[in-house]
């Protein structure tokens, strides 16, 4: 029996086009009302994942349940909680936004279906543009049209197929807001993406996908951490408490931020040793102005996980969170 907070269960899938396993024992669930991002290179099978939980391929083993429903023998309960929104904007060019929004919502025999339309062009800043052809509208209008139109009938569960590819810098944050504001309304999203920044800046938790298998998962945060060498960063009132701080931690890394006074000091991330160098400089009389503990970058995560990294490669054992 899954949780009443859960939107998403999956357990076990498995998925081969031919002789190609796409997806390989995946197991993961989402919290109602929050964003997931599952991140991975092109072809990691992302996409293939989005197919299943919104019952447009069956898997070949395993379940998943979205909203309680099980997606291989609920379909139909299954599509009436979700909507889907793809890489190809699903909307008609030669129609208004408005008409757009207003023929579907009459395709879904939603009683209000032309108030819902006004309310969603105002919601994503679409009510100027309403009645001007989509063929006119930039790549960030139509992207966020092409999901204003899968909030009609108001889902439980919205899946993005990457849903910031190929736009803009300012496009891509309208539609980081939009995507966040959902997820505050209570709709849960589920996202792919390529992209480490948008994992990072959108997800409450995070699963990275590589050839098949989910080598990792965690919040941003969590996944940061599993990198050894965090680094710390220490500033001094002056050049000579510096010069003091950096021979007290000569068994240290440590390398030297003459602008801001400070040190960048390698540790293994351990509270140990983090006590270890703020112990010293405290007994030296030295006073750290500021202190900051450098993570690793989400990039930095993914390219060690996916082996493209030099250095220590980690186990996946260290790394998928049960
Ligand atoms: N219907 C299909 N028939 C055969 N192979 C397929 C089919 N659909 C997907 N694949 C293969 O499965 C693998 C995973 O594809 P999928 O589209 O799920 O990846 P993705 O992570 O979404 O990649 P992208 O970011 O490029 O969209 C790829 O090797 C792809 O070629």
């Amino acid at each position: 029996m899954i949780q009443t907070n859960t939107a998403i269960s999956v357990s076990g899938i498995e998925k081969s086009f031919k002789n190609i396993k796409v997806l390989q024992n995946v197991n993961f669930t989402v919290r109602k009302g929050s964003i997931f991002a599952l991140l991975g290179s092109n072809g990691a099978g992302k996409t293939t994942m989005i197919k299943i939980l919104s019952t447009l391929i069956k898997p070949d083993q395993g379940s998943a349940q979205v909203c309680g429903f099980d997606v291989t023998r609920q379909p139909n309960q299954v599509r009436e909680e979700i909507s889907l929104t793809g890489q190809n904007a699903a909307v008609d060019g030669v129609l208004t936004g408005r008409e757009n929004l207003r023929m579907l919502g009459k395709l879904r025999h939603l009683p209000d279906s032309n108030q819902q339309a006004d309310v969603l062009l105002e919601r994503f800043d679409l009510l100027e543009a309403a009645d001007r052809r989509v063929a006119t509208y930039s790549g960030g209008m139509r992207r966020r049209l092409d999901l204003s139109m899968s909030l009609l009938g108001t889902p439980s569960v919205v899946f993005l197929d990457e849903p910031t590819t190929g736009l803009d810098p300012q496009s891509r944050i309208t539609m980081w807001k939009i995507i966040t504001d959902l997820a505050h309304s209570g709709i849960t999203v589920f996202l792919t993406t390529q992209y480490l920044d948008e994992a990072d800046q959108l997800a409450d938790q995070i699963a990275i996908l590589n050839n098949g298998k989910i080598v990792a998962e965690g919040t941003a945060a969590e996944l940061k951490k599993l990198l050894p060498h965090g680094h710390i960063e220490l500033s001094f009132r002056n050049e000579k408490e510096v010069q003091t701080a950096r021979d007290l931690l000569g068994d240290y890394k440590v390398s030297l931020d003459g602008e801001n006074q400070a040190l960048i000091v390698t540790t293994d991330g351990s509270i140990k040793q983090m006590t270890d160098i703020l112990n010293r400089l405290q007994n030296a009389g030295l006073s750290v102005a500021e202190f900051a503990q450098k993570l690793p970058t989400l990039e930095d995560v993914f390219l060690t996980i996916i082996g493209e990294k030099q250095g220590k490669e980690m186990s996946n054992d260290d790394l998928i969170r049960n």
